[in-house]
């Protein structure tokens, strides 16, 4: 009571001031402005003062700030209903937060500020209580007229609420709960919500923010703009106004990281709207334009398999990509010297596919306990709509261009078994001998161009097309079965495809493996992407007495019955057995002289999927070599070597070795070389013809 008296005594004293001061103003003062003061000031001060109206006044006090520590909704409702119902004559606002000047809604009184409201010809006065004078605490003070008490508190204040709570800002809290840093972590958790809004707002934001970040290049070199810290974007939907503002958390966790926060403030009378289809079509929109990242990890050293995509991916980027990225590596020396470039930790790179654009970023990883594992990232970034196209069809593309790529850029081995030197008398170990640098390609190959086109056409299919034998249930291996007279080219024809394939060799020794379980050892330990080359396999398997003959059918070898051996059967079953368990690309390639003296197991269809005839020179063959050897595609000579070819039998050996230049031929020049060793070949042609002619004398005249 006595605290009220003072005050009265004040306002009175205050209020005798304002007196002086109005009389010299209405004087001295612009129009108009004697009435205002009137109204506002001088009416209510001059009626409390007189004791004819008491004024009743109310505190809402902000207990956000108290210490019951509970929202005070009342307070929310009051101010949003002034800020709206009476801000028509208040000079002063503070704008609450949000960085968004001259946004009407997010307006709000200042300390200390005071407006007037009218409810029924009755005027009333919310005033906010500076901080200062009301122990820390936030209040908003209505004043009124005692006589209208009833009227206020039964009517003026519910309506206050009500309308209030209608125009009362609602916030909404969308909050990236995945790793800040964005790498890639046991709890790496996409925020798919945070994800699509933040895809919108980055959208919203290229049309009216102002405080902006530019996020990321991308492939045309324009920018990702995204909210800077603080910033909002306005947003309309169906005629509602609505505000997006980015803010980072206080530190939460222990490793002192922020949150990013989006938070959607909208009026609160639009709540339903907003909920049920403003919200759900931020997201549907969102997810549109978000990117889809695809993370392509590289295996841990110690775990086995030669299968990687991460290595395919990065092989791929090197020639794919990085013509347009700047901070590369160089890692590792390929076949022909050069470098395999590879992007550095945190580049990016674009890549086309289908007029689709995507993004390829080399993320790093968390160093794992194994500090010299040395593992790396590669993320695919790319829009969302382009799912089914980038998983069915790019991703594929991308993993075989770049598994070509590698079996191009790597060095081929030349395998063969041998003795271990340590382990069972015995036990085989496959060792390479040599880097496989056989000049032979098919280019060079002697034989009948038709046939030639034929086999490449069968590596092709055959090579790469891993998802085509894993549709049909068939382990990805071939079987070639090379046949003819020695000196027809059935080596050459291997080191030609080992070449087409960029395969590795390996040429097994079949008779010096003691036994099947050897046998077995050996092909297990083959790799993917090599050929195994048994040659002479007629030679190889001892016959039931334990003797093994040779080409001519003379015993090269002698067991004794009973004693383990490596047998035919034993080979095919391995070869269908091991390798069917067996991921990746193996060919098989057995050659004969003499295919008549092979099992049926060995020939039947399934086993040997193509034979190919080595056969004697044709003059295509012999073109091909002059152009191999001479570097001639015609010459008047070649007429006779036609004729001679169609009735005499050479091999591509021994006509190679008539087109050889020898020293022996004079270096008077290069026709004069060519000539020579065209002669030579007729000479030797015409030596068989003649051979053969001979031959065939006695055996007419028998006849006769
Ligand atoms: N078809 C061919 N095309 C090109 N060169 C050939 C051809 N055939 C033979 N040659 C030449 O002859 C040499 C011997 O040929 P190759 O060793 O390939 O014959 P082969 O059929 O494997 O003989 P063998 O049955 O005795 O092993 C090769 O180094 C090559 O120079």
């Amino acid at each position: 009571m006595m605290a009220a008296m003072k005050e009265w005594v004040t306002d009175g004293v205050r209020a005798t001031g304002w007196v002086g001061w109005a009389t010299l103003l209405a004087y001295y003062g612009p129009r108009g402005l004697p009435k205002m003061y009137l109204k506002k000031h001088l009416r209510r001060y001059a009626r409390r003062l007189l004791f004819l109206d008491p004024m009743v006044t109310i505190d809402i006090i902000d207990s956000n700030s108290s210490m019951y520590g509970q929202p005070n909704i009342v307070v929310e409702e009051a101010m949003a209903y002034i800020t709206k119902a009476c801000s028509r004559d208040v000079l002063e606002f503070s704008a609450k937060g949000t960085g968004v000047q001259g946004r009407s809604l997010l307006l709000s009184l200042g300390e200390g500020q005071e407006v007037s409201d009218h409810f029924e010809g009755v005027t009333v006065w919310w005033l906010l209580v500076p901080r200062g004078s009301s122990s820390g605490e936030s209040r908003l003070r209505l004043m009124f007229p005692q006589r209208h008490r009833a009227l206020i508190l039964d009517e003026y204040l519910p309506h206050v609420r009500r309308q209030g709570r209608q125009d009362m800002l609602g916030t909404i809290d969308i909050i990236d709960t995945s790793s800040p840093t964005n790498r890639i972590g046991d709890e790496f958790n996409p925020n798919y919500a945070f994800k699509e809004v933040n895809a919108y707002v980055t959208k919203l934001c290229s049309r009216d923010a102002l405080d902006l970040r530019a996020e990321g290049t991308v492939h045309d070199d324009s920018f990702l703009l995204s909210l800077r810290n603080g910033g909002a974007v306005a947003d309309r939907f169906r005629d509602v106004t609505v505000w997006w503002w980015l803010s980072l958390s206080e530190p939460t966790t222990n490793d002192n990281s922020k949150q990013k926060i989006l938070r959607l403030m909208f009026p609160q009378r639009h709540r339903a709207l907003i909920l049920e289809e403003y919200l759900p079509h931020v997201r549907r929109t969102g997810r549109e334009d978000l990117f889809i990242s695809i993370d392509i990890i590289s295996k841990p050293a110690f775990i086995p398999g030669d299968d990687d995509a991460y290595k395919e991916v990065k092989a791929y980027l090197s020639s794919a990509c990085s013509g347009d990225a700047l901070d590369l590596r160089a890692e590792s020396v390929v076949k022909d010297d050069r470098f395999l470039l590879s992007l550095r930790d945190g580049e990016e790179v674009s890549d086309r596919f289908r007029d689709v654009t995507l993004r390829w970023l080399s993320v790093p990883l968390p160093s794992t306990k194994k500090s010299n594992d040395d593992r790396g990232c590669l993320r695919l970034m790319f829009p969302k709509q382009h799912r089914v196209l980038i998983l069915d069809e790019y991703l594929p593309h991308v993993r075989q261009q770049g598994r070509n790529l590698i079996s191009r850029n790597r060095r081929q081995g030349l395998y063969t078994n041998k003795q271990k030197s340590t382990g069972y008398r015995g036990d085989m170990e496959w060792s390479r001998i040599i880097d496989f640098e056989h000049p032979a390609t098919f280019d060079t190959l002697a034989m009948c161009p038709t046939k030639k086109r034929k086999i490449m056409e069968d590596l092709d299919s055959f090579r790469g097309n891993e998802g085509y034998y894993r549709r049909i249930g068939k382990p990805w291996k071939r079987g070639y079965l090379l046949f003819g007279p020695p000196g027809t080219g059935k080596s050459t024809m291997i080191a030609a495809m080992g070449n087409y394939l960029n395969y590795d060799i390996y040429d097994m020794e079949l008779t010096s493996v003691s036994n099947n379980s050897n046998l077995r050892n050996l092909l297990t330990k083959i790799t993917s992407k090599s050929i195994i080359v048994i040659e002479d396999i007629d030679c190889c398997f001892e016959d039931f007495n334990g003797q093994r003959m040779n080409n001519q059918g003379m015993i090269i070898s002698s067991g004794y019955k009973g004693k383990e051996k490596v047998t035919m059967s034993g080979l095919l079953n391995f070869i269908d057995g091991v390798w069917s368990a067996q991921s990746g690309e193996r060919i098989i390639v057995l050659t004969t002289n003499f295919p008549d003296k092979l099992d049926a197991a060995l020939t039947r269809s399934g086993r040997m999927d193509m034979h190919i005839e080595m056969s004697y020179c044709c003059f295509e063959s012999f073109k091909t070599l002059a152009r191999n050897y001479l570097g001639i595609g015609a010459h008047p000579m070649f007429q006779r070597v036609e004729e001679l070819l169609q009735v005499v039998e050479i091999t591509p050996a021994d006509v190679a070795e008539c087109l050889l230049i020898k020293a022996d031929v004079p270096a008077a020049g290069f026709d004069r070389g060519v000539e020579a060793c065209l002669r030579r070949l007729i000479d030797e042609l015409d030596k068989k013809a003649q051979e053969k002619e001979a031959a065939a004398k006695p055996k007419r005249q028998r006849r006769r």
